[in-house]
Parts: C-alpha cells; sequence; structure tokens
C-alpha cells in the first residue's frame, strides 16, 4: 500500500513543547484517525504535512515527494485541507469565494463545486458569516472536493456538531471513501467518530506518537484486565501499560492481551479496551510503550 504521507525521525521544537522523532505512515486508501489530548501536538503535526510549519529534524515526504524542489504547489493541489473555523473573509459569500478559490487549482471542477453545494444544502449568496459551524465544515469540504483532492485532511471536524449533523457527515466521509481512491485523515475528540468510521488509527501523546496501528490490532492486543490487587508486584506490572486499584482489586490497560491471559490465566478477567479506555489509562503510563 502506498504511503501518501511519509515521516522520518521528525522532531520540532517550541519553547516549552517538542514533538519528538517521530515516525508515521498514512496509507493510501485509508481513514486514518488522529487521536490525542489537548495539546499533545495534533494541530503541529499537521501543520508540518501542509509545509504550514517546517520541521527542525528529519524527513517530511507527501506523495512520496519533499517540499523541497519547488514541490509545493503540485503538493497542495492534491491535498483538501479542513478547517475546523471559517478562514474567508466573513463577508464573502460562497460565490465570491468560489471565484477566488477556482484558479487557484488546475483539477477544480465547477460542476462538483454546484453539485456538492446543492448536497450540502448551502447557499450561495449568503454571507459566509451569517453560516453555523455545520454549514462552514461543509463549505471547507466542497472545497476540498471540488479540486478533486485525493488526500483530505481534516482538524477536529466534528467538534462543536450536533448529533445528526456529525452522523449526517460521517456519512458522506463514508461515501467518499468507498472507491478507496482517497485517503482521509483527521483529528479529533470524538472516539465514537472513529469506531464508526476509521481503519487506522494514530495515537500522540506529549509529542510522541504512541503507535499507529490498525482498528482490527487494537482491539486485538489492548484490553482492560481486572483482578485482585494482590496478583500486582513490580515483576507483574510490567504487562501494564498503567494501573489503577483500589482497597483489594485492580483495572489495568495491556497492550498485549495474549501474554497477560497466558501469565495471569484465569486469575484476571479482560475485557475489550475502547479508544476512550486507552486514551484514558495511557495518560497515566509509566513508560513509554509502541
Ligand atoms: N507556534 C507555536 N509556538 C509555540 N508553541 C506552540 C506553537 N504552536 C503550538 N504550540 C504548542 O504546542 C503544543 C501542542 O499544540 P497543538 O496545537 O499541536 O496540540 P493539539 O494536540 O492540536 O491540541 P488540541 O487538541 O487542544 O487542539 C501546545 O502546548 C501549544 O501551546
Amino acid at each position: 500500500m502506498e504511503n501518501i504521507v511519509e515521516f522520518k525521525n521528525v522532531s520540532k521544537h517550541f519553547k516549552d513543547f517538542s514533538l519528538e522523532n517521530i515516525n508515521l505512515q498514512i496509507k493510501q486508501g485509508l481513514v486514518t484517525g488522529f487521536v490525542g489530548a489537548n495539546g499533545a501536538g495534533k494541530s503541529t503535526t499537521m501543520k508540518l504535512m501542509m509545509n504550514l510549519l517546517q520541521a527542525d529534524e528529519g524527513e517530511i515526504k507527501v506523495f512520496g515527494k519533499s517540499y523541497d524542489n519547488n514541490n509545493e504547489k503540485e503538493i497542495k493541489e492534491r491535498i483538501g485541507f479542513v478547517y475546523d473555523s471559517n478562514i474567508f473573509y466573513e463577508s464573502l459569500n460562497l460565490k465570491d469565494i468560489r471565484r477566488i478559490i477556482a484558479p487557484a487549482y488546475k483539477n477544480w471542477s465547477d460542476k462538483q463545486f454546484y453539485d456538492y453545494i446543492k448536497l450540502f444544502e448551502l447557499p450561495l449568496n449568503k454571507a459566509i458569516k451569517t453560516f453555523s459551524k455545520g454549514m462552514q465544515m461543509k463549505t471547507s469540504l466542497a472545497l476540498a472536493l471540488s479540486h478533486d483532492a485525493e488526500f483530505i485532511m481534516m482538524d477536529e471536524p466534528t467538534a462543536g456538531l450536533d448529533p445528526v449533523f456529525r452522523r449526517e457527515l460521517l456519512d458522506i466521509l463514508k461515501d467518499l471513501m468507498a472507491d478507496k481512491r482517497r485517503t482521509l485523515f483527521f483529528s479529533t475528540h470524538i472516539t465514537s467518530d472513529l469506531e464508526q468510521i476509521a481503519d487506522q488509527i494514530t495515537f500522540i501523546q506529549r509529542g510522541k506518537i504512541l503507535f499507529n496501528e490498525s482498528i482490527q490490532d487494537i482491539q486485538e492486543r489492548f484490553a482492560l484486565v481486572k483482578g485482585k490487587a494482590n496478583l500486582l508486584n513490580p515483576s507483574t506490572e510490567k504487562s501494564f501499560i498503567s494501573v489503577k486499584r483500589s482497597s483489594n482489586e485492580f483495572q489495568a490497560l495491556t497492550n498485549n492481551a495474549e501474554e497477560v491471559r497466558k501469565s495471569f490465566g484465569d486469575q484476571v478477567v479482560l475485557e475489550n479496551a475502547t479508544l476512550e479506555d486507552i486514551m484514558y489509562y495511557a495518560k497515566g503510563a509509566r513508560h513509554q510503550y509502541v
């Protein structure tokens, strides 16, 4: 499977925060969900992908090309970056925006644009400032699709949307992905959206990628483990990413369910871990795990 994006040992340092040694591959035709706590580095990673920020170390390739050698325009033609807020001058309407944006793209299709505007039920003549958050999100998506973007990147597209529109948006995204020609990468805090649509999950924590795996692998490897607290000692605890104790019992997260099954047998109970469980336990992780 082709890599649409590839990060090799990428680092970016700010005064109080660093993205460290990021290795990441985004595969063609898949939906990859990007999760991590507030401030974990998701937007920074996406800005690096868009060349809105430049890495201090390492190599970034998009469609197999780096941003040097005057490749930027060619790469950007093929990306639709869906922002989470209105980036256009607010008194413009959709007709004005089309007039400004269309000439910038070789692959622009007016037919696609008007088809999506109709599908998304957006008004052409109303100022963008009157649009709801959901309408602004649809506008960004319609623009990305009108230049036939192969790689669609969205920063928290479902944040602040009502549940009905969220589901509609997920349906639209599922339809777009049906022919596997496009690749979708989006950040979110709403893990239930990912359970509906994602093939792959990239998990970032404090500037480090903890894993980038298929949903199936995550479901197989990760589990919540429950048992009596007297089973815990420094050696057995090594099987767990993090452990929460109450007086006589513990609950823990493992990323190696099979090993835990072998070593603890029926002394413990294993349950499927949701993405939310993984995020919750990973916050208290005692060590780096991949
Ligand atoms: N230009 C910048 N200069 C200095 N620090 C920055 C800059 N951009 C981001 N940061 C810092 O980098 C860290 C990561 O920010 P980032 O926006 O990437 O996180 P995030 O995972 O997208 O968070 P959220 O889920 O809250 O949107 C934060 O501590 C932020 O303050």
